[in-house]
C-alpha cells in the first residue's frame, strides 16, 4: 500500500524508495526520506501525544500567524492557531506513474469546541501530501463554507535538517524588505540570508517562487518552489531562545533551519462560499 495508517501517523512509500510521514495531530509533516535520509528536522525532545504542537517537520499554521492582535477576532487564538493542535483525517489516497498522494481534512465540525467558539467560522481545509521520487508538494485548499466572509493567515512552517546552520545560505531574498522580530525593525535583505544569531524575520511579497537553502559549498541543500504564497519566514531560535524551549534540546539548533513559505503579512480575506489554494515544492538541489 503507498499510504497506510500506524495509530496516528500516516506513511507515504513511493517505488523509488522515498517515504513521508504524516502525524494526524495537526496534519503535521514529521518525515521525508529521500536515498534513506531525513530531509526534515523534528526535535529529539517533540511532544508527539497530542498535548502540544509537534516540533519540527511542517506544523501547518491556520487561521493566524504568530499571536493575533486585538481587536481582530484572532487575538484569542493560541500562538499559530489551531490547525497545528487540532487532529485531521486522512480523507483520501490514490498513486501514478509518478506519484504517491495522501490528503488530509480538518473543518469547523472536527475542530475542538473551545477553537469553535473563539474562531466562529465555518470552513474545510485540505491539505494534499504527494510524495514523489525527488520532491515533496504540500498544498493547502482553503474554502469558506460559511455565510460569514472570514480573515485568515497560513503558513507551511517547514523545519529543514541542515548539516551546519553556521554554513547555511538561503538565496532568493535579497532585495527583499522584512520585519526583523529580533530587533523590532524593518530591514531591507542584502545578499544571501545567513545565520550567525537568532534569526525570526518576515519577508512579505517576496516575487521570486524558487528560494534556495545551500547547506555549504558542495554540500547540496534544497529548493523551495512556492505558488500562491506571497511570504516567506525564516527562523532560528539559536543559544538563548533554544535554552527557554522545553521540547527543543539546548545544540539542536544547529542542526535546523526554517524557512516558511504562507501568507502571513497581511490576513486573507475568503468570501463565503470563496476558495483560496497555495502550495509549495521541495527539492533536492
Ligand atoms: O514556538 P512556536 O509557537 O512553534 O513558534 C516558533 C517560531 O515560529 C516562527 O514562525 C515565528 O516567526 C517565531 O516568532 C516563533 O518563535
Amino acid at each position: 500500500m503507498p499510504v497506510s495508517q500506524k495509530n496516528s501517523v500516516a506513511v507515504l512509500t513511493h517505488p523509488s524508495g522515498a517515504s513521508a510521514e504524516v502525524h494526524l495531530f495537526g496534519a503535521t509533516l514529521t518525515s521525508w526520506k529521500v536515498d534513506g535520509k531525513e530531509r526534515v528536522f523534528v526535535s529529539k525532545q517533540a511532544v508527539l501525544d497530542g498535548s502540544k504542537a509537534i516540533r519540527g517537520g511542517i506544523p501547518l499554521i491556520f487561521p493566524v500567524f504568530g499571536k493575533g492582535k486585538a481587536p481582530h477576532v484572532t487575538a484569542s487564538l493560541p500562538q499559530h492557531g489551531f490547525a497545528r493542535i487540532s487532529r485531521w483525517t486522512l480523507a483520501n489516497s490514490s498513486e501514478d506513474a509518478h506519484t504517491v498522494t495522501a490528503q488530509f481534512a480538518l473543518d469547523h465540525t472536527t475542530i475542538s469546541i473551545e477553537h469553535r467558539e473563539l474562531w466562529p467560522y465555518d470552513f474545510s481545509l485540505v491539505y494534499t501530501v504527494k510524495l514523489a521520487a525527488n520532491t515533496i508538494e504540500t498544498h493547502l485548499r482553503v474554502h469558506n463554507v460559511g455565510d460569514k466572509p472570514f480573515d485568515f493567515n497560513t503558513l507551511l512552517h517547514t523545519y529543514f535538517m541542515i548539516p551546519d546552520a553556521s554554513k547555511v545560505r538561503v538565496i532568493g531574498l535579497s532585495g527583499c524588505d522584512y520585519t526583523d522580530k529580533v530587533l523590532q525593525k524593518s530591514s531591507r535583505q542584502e545578499g544571501d540570508v545567513v545565520i550567525r544569531g537568532e534569526v525570526d524575520s518576515v519577508y512579505a511579497g517576496v516575487k521570486l517562487s524558487d528560494i534556495q537553502i545551500q547547506f555549504g559549498e558542495g554540500e547540496g541543500g534544497i529548493q523551495v518552489h512556492k505558488n500562491g504564497l506571497g511570504d516567506i519566514v525564516v527562523w532560528n531560535p539559536w543559544i538563548e531562545k533554544s535554552a527557554g524551549m522545553a521540547d527543543f534540546g539546548d545544540e539542536e539548533y544547529h542542526r535546523m533551519i526554517c524557512v516558511e513559505a504562507g501568507q502571513v503579512a497581511e490576513f486573507i480575506a475568503l468570501a463565503p462560499e470563496g476558495y483560496w489554494e497555495g502550495s509549495q515544492v521541495l527539492s533536492l538541489l
